[in-house]
């Protein structure tokens, strides 16, 4: 079951996913799925300063990008630090290694942590092609963690955090749609009017891979939390 909360902004949109997250604490979840990108940063902005303590509860990251090591400004895992674990604390946080030696055996570990871990709340972003994690269109629906090869429209949609587009990475590790649909409660956030066709897409279009977020209607607990402009192509509200 979808639900659909319609908020002025993100600002709104990260009180209200916020609240969620104090939620699923108070009600004993201790393991967060956890995203990057421009879409969580009020979420975050609010956990930072609301009282919350996830000192005793886990985070499991969507994805990471391949060929980066962690403390590069560019990971996500520096991201992360940056914007959530430096104020709030997680017992543990995990992510994909970007510079792991082996790509396979990385593949391996991180289904093992997210076995090891099931996912109470996974927070999720949506690319502009429908995109979950870096699950791209065409994606196989029950797959596990993997390498995958960034669409060009991806890498172009990211090429604004680096200096040029030669420098977004190739490759990222990504939770599959398989794991992700695993998780209890789902939230995902889509802010801005250029997400506004992958939001119809996902709510009002069919189950297809070419919208891998279209997955989501058949997930019992997914809370979708947009602000006026990405609901705008939505038929109904
Ligand atoms: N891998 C991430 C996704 O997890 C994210 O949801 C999406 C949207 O990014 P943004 O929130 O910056 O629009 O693209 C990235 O490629």
């Amino acid at each position: 079951m979808m639900k659909i909360i319609v908020v002025k902004d993100s600002e709104q949109g990260g009180k209200e996913a916020c609240k969620i997250f104090k939620e699923v604490l108070a009600d004993n979840g201790t393991v967060f799925g956890l995203a990057t990108g421009s879409t969580p940063l009020t979420t975050y902005r609010n956990l930072v300063k609301d009282d919350i303590d996830f000192s005793n509860a886990i985070s499991v990251n969507l994805d990471e990008y391949v060929g980066i090591k962690p403390d590069n400004p560019q990971s996500y895992q520096y991201f992360m630090n940056e914007y959530l674990f430096k104020y709030k604390p997680f017992k543990h946080s995990y992510l994909p290694q970007g510079d792991a030696p082996d790509s396979k055996k990385e593949v391996e570990r991180y289904d093992k942590v997210i076995a090891e871990n099931p996912i109470d709340l996974q927070l999720l972003g949506i690319g502009r092609n429908g995109h979950i994690g870096f699950n791209e269109p065409g994606s196989d629906f029950n797959l596990k963690t993997h390498k995958v090869a960034l669409s060009p429209s991806t890498i172009k949609a990211n090429a604004r955090f680096f200096k040029n587009e030669e420098d977004v990475p190739r490759y990222a590790y990504s939770m599959g749609i398989g794991s992700i649909m695993k998780s209890k409660k789902i939230i995902l956030e889509a802010f801005g009017a250029q997400k506004a066709h992958a939001v119809a897409a996902m709510i009002e279009g069919p189950v297809s891979a070419d919208c891998p977020a279209s997955v989501l209607q058949k997930h019992n607990d997914v809370i979708v939390i947009v602000d006026e402009e990405a609901a705008a192509e939505l038929k109904k509200r």
